[in-house]
């Protein structure tokens, strides 16, 4: 199974790397509009984004609409301690950066910015591929795994509400699932929005699966 894994990352990772600049910006605004006006994203103060790399969809502009309305904007590290595992840092005004062992760009560690990831409203995943029952395949490192395996203790939270983003050529028919996978509420590709009804009964106004 870790093999089909493997082999499966891989393609699905070049496919999203073979999108052209103009498919890219395409679907980064596809995915602003999905979401600018959405509930979820209004109602949610304390936000994790990421800086897309690797040909990921980018929620660049919706992080800039985030700061523009004062909301509090995280991203994740993985520079700090244990090594295996990611912590989400508070972005500020005057923010320093630097680039990880993966050679992603992300804020200089400072603990005292950092927040519990129950303490988010809303986690934005990136994916490498993803089912329509919310299975999700990430970049290998069990990072999002591990940070949010406590989640396993209860069927229901009320938050952190995790999202999963990617482009629709990620989807996939059947994704082969292992027992640490921890089941997303929700994906938003440049295409659709489905959601699982996990918890979102509250915040997800438009409907279990809609376009
Ligand atoms: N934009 C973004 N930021 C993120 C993540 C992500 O998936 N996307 N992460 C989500 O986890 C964390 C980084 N996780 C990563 C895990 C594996 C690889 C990776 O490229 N692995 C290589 C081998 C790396 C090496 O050892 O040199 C590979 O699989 O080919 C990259 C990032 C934190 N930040
Ligand atoms: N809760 C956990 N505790 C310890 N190790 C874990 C945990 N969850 C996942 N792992 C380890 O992480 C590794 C990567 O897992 P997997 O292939 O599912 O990554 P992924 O879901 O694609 O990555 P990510 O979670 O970073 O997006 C696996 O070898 C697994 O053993």
């Amino acid at each position: 199974m870790n093999d089909d894994r493997r082999i499966l990352r891989r393609r699905l990772r070049s496919a999203r790397r073979a999108l052209t600049p103009a498919q890219q910006r395409k679907a980064s605004q596809e995915l602003l509009r999905q979401l600018i006006h959405h509930q979820l994203f209004i109602r949610s103060r304390h936000i994790a984004f990421y800086l897309a790399n690797d040909g990921e969809i980018d929620p660049a502009p919706l992080l800039a609409a985030a700061r523009r309305l004062g909301k509090h904007c995280y991203l994740p590290i993985v520079t700090g301690w244990p090594a295996d595992r990611m912590h989400f840092q508070r972005i500020s005004r005057d923010q320093r950066w630097t680039k990880n062992r993966f050679g992603i760009v992300e804020p200089v560690a400072n603990r005292q910015r950092q927040a519990p990831v129950w303490r988010l409203d809303l986690v934005l995943l990136p994916l490498v591929g993803f089912d329509s029952t919310g299975n999700r395949l990430g970049m290998g490192g069990g990072f999002y795994d591990r940070t949010l395996a406590y989640r396993r203790r209860r069927k229901q939270w009320t938050r952190p509400v995790l999202l999963g983003l990617a482009h629709h050529c990620q989807k996939v028919e059947r994704l082969p699932t292992a027992s640490w996978d921890i089941p997303l509420d929700g994906i938003v590709t440049d295409q659709e929005k489905i959601w699982f009804q996990r918890c979102l009964s509250s915040t997800a106004s438009d409907g279990s699966r809609s376009k």
